[in-house]
């Protein structure tokens, strides 16, 4: 793995971001062997690296036989030739990386789809230098190769393709169940679960809907949103959906490419912002995801956050029951408001959960007592 330290990388230091870079890496299935980091105003514009770093990265193989190099930010179709002319093997960034994740945890139409519209995405602006490798080799083969028209072409290829990918994800879309649902219990309110990736939604949505998601320590664990029905002590039914993960660094263009979740996010009355508490870079990781909110335009959306995995939090040489830990807890860290403390995995917190859940909804309008529905969707009065 490598990395350019500019000291414009945000708040995050930049072995953390490696760190996650690792994370990602272990989910696509490849293992680390070393990291290489630099310090520079700004990345060399043709190598990325500069010529003494690069040096030591081409001598670092002799010792290491790495066959594949992964930069922590995006290169340029320029950068990526020139390392791999420099290096000899294959080198990709971590855009690259997360959507290569993405395409292993597809698993519905839907979610391959939405894979292979953020592949093209991702494609399309790096068309522009994908022939200038050839270009520089001066006359012969090269010059024969793919010109401006052939660019041109190919971008037209794309383009074409994404507009087939939307197309097509527009007619999945129609038969998505979660909209068979939401027309079948309409006005029931309907509550997103948005966070960073791992920090524990899927294992909420498990617990508080009692179902079987998968819920794993990877990132990206989740694709596709699931919507699970929560039967809520005087108020009623609630819609509960399981949305994508967020992380740092992903570009705008490839978030849009997963609608199923900002559709998702969009509807929702409320969302319950899920937090790892335990993470490193907890603080950091909230920031992101409040950008990545607002850039969706959702930011002032009514808002809980839960904040999950306390149960690490505590003494492990004892056992504790969900009251001992509550009470330890809150005493050590007095959280603010519209926030819960909760741990997924133990179950513990979802009382409160619920009662807030309660009761911000009715603050917003939806009435205790409200139209009930029954296993098949049929409305009871009550
Ligand atoms: N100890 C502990 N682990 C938890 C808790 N909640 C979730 N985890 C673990 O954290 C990991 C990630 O959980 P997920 O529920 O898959 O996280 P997610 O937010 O759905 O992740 P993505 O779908 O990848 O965005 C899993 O290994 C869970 O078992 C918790 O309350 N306590
Ligand atoms: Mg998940």
């Amino acid at each position: 793995m490598a990395a350019v330290d500019t000291n414009r990388n945000s708040n995050w230091a930049i072995e953390d971001s490696l760190d996650e870079l690792c994370q990602l890496v272990a989910t696509a299935g490849a293992t680390v062997v070393g990291r290489i980091i630099q310090k520079l105003h700004a990345p060399a514009r043709n190598s990325y690296l500069g010529k003494g770093k690069l040096d030591e990265l081409i001598e670092m193989k002799k010792e290491l036989d790495y066959n594949l190099v992964i930069f922590d930010d995006e290169l340029s179709p320029i950068q990526q030739r020139s390392l791999e002319e420099a290096l000899g093997v294959k080198v990709i960034d971590r855009v690259a990386l997360i959507l290569d994740i993405f395409a292993k945890h597809a698993n519905t139409r839907e979610g391959q789809l939405q894979v292979e519209l953020a592949q093209m995405q991702y494609l399309l602006p790096r068309l522009a230098g994908q022939w200038s490798h050839l270009e520089r080799l001066g006359g012969g083969i090269g010059t024969r190769g793919p010109g401006e028209s052939q660019l041109e072409t190919d971008k037209r290829i794309v383009r074409t393709k994404i507009r087939n990918l939307k197309e097509h994800l527009d007619e999945v879309i129609i038969h998505r169940e979660l909209y068979r649902e939401r027309r079948r219990m309409r006005g029931v309110p309907v509550v997103s679960l948005v966070g960073y990736t791992n920090s524990g939604k899927s294992s909420l949505l498990n617990a508080v809907a009692r179902t079987d998601v998968l819920a794993e320590n990877k990132l990206f664990a989740t694709l596709d949103p699931t919507t699970r029905r929560l039967y809520i002590n005087g108020l009623g039914n609630v819609l509960l959906t399981d949305t994508v993960g967020f992380i740092r660094k992903l570009p705008p263009a490839i978030v849009k490419a997963f609608r199923a979740t900002l559709e998702e996010i969009n509807q929702a009355d409320l969302l319950v912002h899920v937090v790892d508490i335990t993470a490193k870079n907890a603080f950091e990781q909230c920031q992101t995801v409040e950008k990545i909110l607002t850039d969706m335009g959702v930011a002032d959306k009514p808002r809980l956050t839960a904040m999950n995995k306390i149960d690490l939090k505590l003494d492990t040489n004892r056992s504790w029951t969900e009251e001992e830990a509550l009470n330890l807890l809150k005493a050590e860290c007095p959280v603010a408001e519209n926030t819960v403390l909760i741990s997924a995995v133990k179950r513990w917190g979802l009382t409160e959960l619920n009662l807030m859940l309660k009761e911000k909804l009715i603050s917003m309008g939806f009435n205790p007592g409200y139209a009930v529905y029954d296993e098949i969707g049929e409305k009871k009065e009550q």
